[in-house]
């Protein structure tokens, strides 16, 4: 290896400065690390504030307060503008080193290239992490590569989505009904544009089956709203008409009138820029391969975030960042990863959904012995009072102790909190019986879960106080 200078050798070197990357480096810091650097790109240097989390956040919560498009546009651009103000703030004052460029692999050890304009320079790490995220994936359609620009938006572009619009669209094919499909579906809806949602697959494919199924039959009866799915598009073309989509729904195929497309099908993760092969880190696919300490297959490489190409949402970031960060600054695998601890997901469109721990079908697949209770929310107690007109909960748990194993819940503005309440029962291996046991507020919600573990108890010969 050629010797670099002191300021630019490292003992830990980040190469992303998101979610993943900072706490990354952080964790590095903390378990001793003495140099720790992040290479960022400074333009998009986290998703979350700038692209993802919080921009569709924003808009949803402008939309329901009832702004126009563009009153929505400016008050994302206020809200980011003071997010990113912060969060920048938050990282000069951090304990490692910012270096600004874009970074590649040099082959022979000889440590990462970083460029930025026309300036290059060279730096050397003991150990590094890969915390790149990710892009929108568009998939292979005939006709999406040679589309006029503005006429296709992928779920990146909601931070310039005035210029690339102008205005809401009067009709919106959605492609791809996860919760970037389904969140700014239900953002242009509001807005009165006439959306159409296509997704190959069901909504919800990681919540139970009735989930998604519920989901679907709530939004066919959403103003604005309409879907096909199961559902492909073949095939589009930019016609004086708009752009014409032919669709396979149910065997037949359809057509269908669009002024814009928008892609939700997924994202991929960032790291052609990389030059992997000069680091010897084996690539399958799209996904780096790794192990349970996020070790790739070169030692002295770890890898965290959305770049590791599944569980790609923030709070996994942060911890994969945490478990890498510290793994790569004691210069072994140590730290794992355990994603069950971390299982919660949330949607937060429409009718919200959110699920915590385990579905039924994982619980199943990991050998428990599997008891569950769902109650209809639209026909009990709050949801009467709220006139909720669709709306399910799901509670999951092991017959052999009544220990309470995951739970999802749909269809209340407030079901991304409510669902939070399981976080402590879950965290502490609460039980049925505890649940039971605890105090719960009438007329609430919440004060439904005790309902559904009282008939876990009751149905399966639990024995709950007062089952
Ligand atoms: C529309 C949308 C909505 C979302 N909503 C939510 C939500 O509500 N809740 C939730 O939990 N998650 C949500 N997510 C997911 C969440 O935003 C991501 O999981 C998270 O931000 C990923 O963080 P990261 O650190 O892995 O990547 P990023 O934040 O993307 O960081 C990547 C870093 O790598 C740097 N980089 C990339 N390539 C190079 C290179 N070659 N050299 C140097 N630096 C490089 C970039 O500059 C950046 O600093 C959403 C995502 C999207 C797109
Ligand atoms: N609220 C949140 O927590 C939140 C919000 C947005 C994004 N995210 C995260 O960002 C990531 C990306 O989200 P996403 O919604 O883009 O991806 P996703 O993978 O969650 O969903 C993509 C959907 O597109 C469908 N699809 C795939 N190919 C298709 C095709 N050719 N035609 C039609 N449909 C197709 C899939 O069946 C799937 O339902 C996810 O990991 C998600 O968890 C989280």
């Amino acid at each position: 290896m050629t010797p670099v200078s002191a300021e630019n050798n490292f003992d830990v070197l980040v190469v992303g400065g998101g979610t993943a990357g900072t706490n990354a480096a952080r964790a590095a810091c903390n378990a001793g690390a003495s140099r720790v650097g992040v290479v960022y790109i400074p333009e998009m240097f986290n998703t979350c504030v700038q692209e993802g989390c919080m921009p569709s956040k924003s808009v949803l919560a402008s939309s329901a307060q009832g702004y126009s498009f563009l009153e929505a546009i400016y008050r994302k651009d206020v809200h980011l503008n003071r997010l990113a103000r912060a969060l920048k703030g938050k990282m000069q004052r951090a304990p490692y080193t910012l270096i600004e460029g874009e970074a590649r692999f040099l082959p022979g050890k000889e440590g990462v290239e970083v460029t930025q304009g026309k300036k290059t320079r060279r730096l050397w790490a003991k150990n590094y992490v890969i915390a790149t995220g990710s892009h929108a994936w568009i998939p292979p359609i005939k006709g999406l590569e040679g589309l006029p620009a503005g006429r296709m938006l992928v779920s990146d572009d909601i931070v310039g989505i005035q210029t690339l619009l102008g205005e809401a669209p009067k009709r919106l094919l959605v492609l791809g009904g996860g919760p970037i499909g389904l969140e700014l579906a239900t953002f242009f809806a509001r807005l009165g544009t006439e959306v159409l949602i296509l997704d190959t697959a069901g909504l919800l494919g990681h919540f139970d089956s009735e989930f998604g199924e519920a989901r679907l039959r709530a939004l066919k009866t959403t103003p604005h709203m309409n879907s096909l799915v199961p559902g492909e598009l073949q095939s589009v073309a930019d016609t004086a008409n708009g752009l014409l989509c032919h669709i396979v729904h149910q065997g037949n195929l359809l057509e269908r009138y669009a002024d814009k497309l928008l892609i939700a099908t997924g994202r991929r993760p960032n790291i052609e820029a990389l030059a992997l092969e000069n680091a010897e880190v084996q690539v399958e696919g799209s996904t780096i391969q790794h192990n349970e300490y996020l070790q790739t297959s070169n030692p002295h490489i770890y890898i965290a975030g959305d770049a590791i190409n599944h569980h790609q949402i923030l709070h996994y970031a942060a911890e994969m960042g945490q478990v890498a960060g510290a793994n790569a600054a004691y210069g072994k695998p140590t730290a794992v990863m355990d994603y069950q601890k971390f299982s919660l997901a949330i949607t937060f469109d429409e009718y919200p959904s959110a699920l915590i721990g385990l579905t039924e079908r994982e619980a199943k697949a990991q050998g428990y012995d599997v008891i569950s209770a769902t109650q209809d929310l639209s026909s009990l107690g709050m949801g009467i009072l709220e006139d909720l007109p669709w709306g399910l909960w799901k509670l999951v748990a092991d017959r052999r102790d009544g220990r309470v194993l995951g739970s999802q819940i749909f269809g209340p503005s407030s079901a991304p909190e409510i669902i939070q309440l399981l976080s402590p029962i879950l965290y502490y291996q609460g039980t049925l019986r505890d649940i039971v046991r605890m105090t719960w507020y009438h007329p609430t919600y919440a004060e439904l879960l005790r309902s559904l573990a009282r008939r876990l108890c009751s149905e399966n010969g639990i024995e709950c106080p007062g089952a």
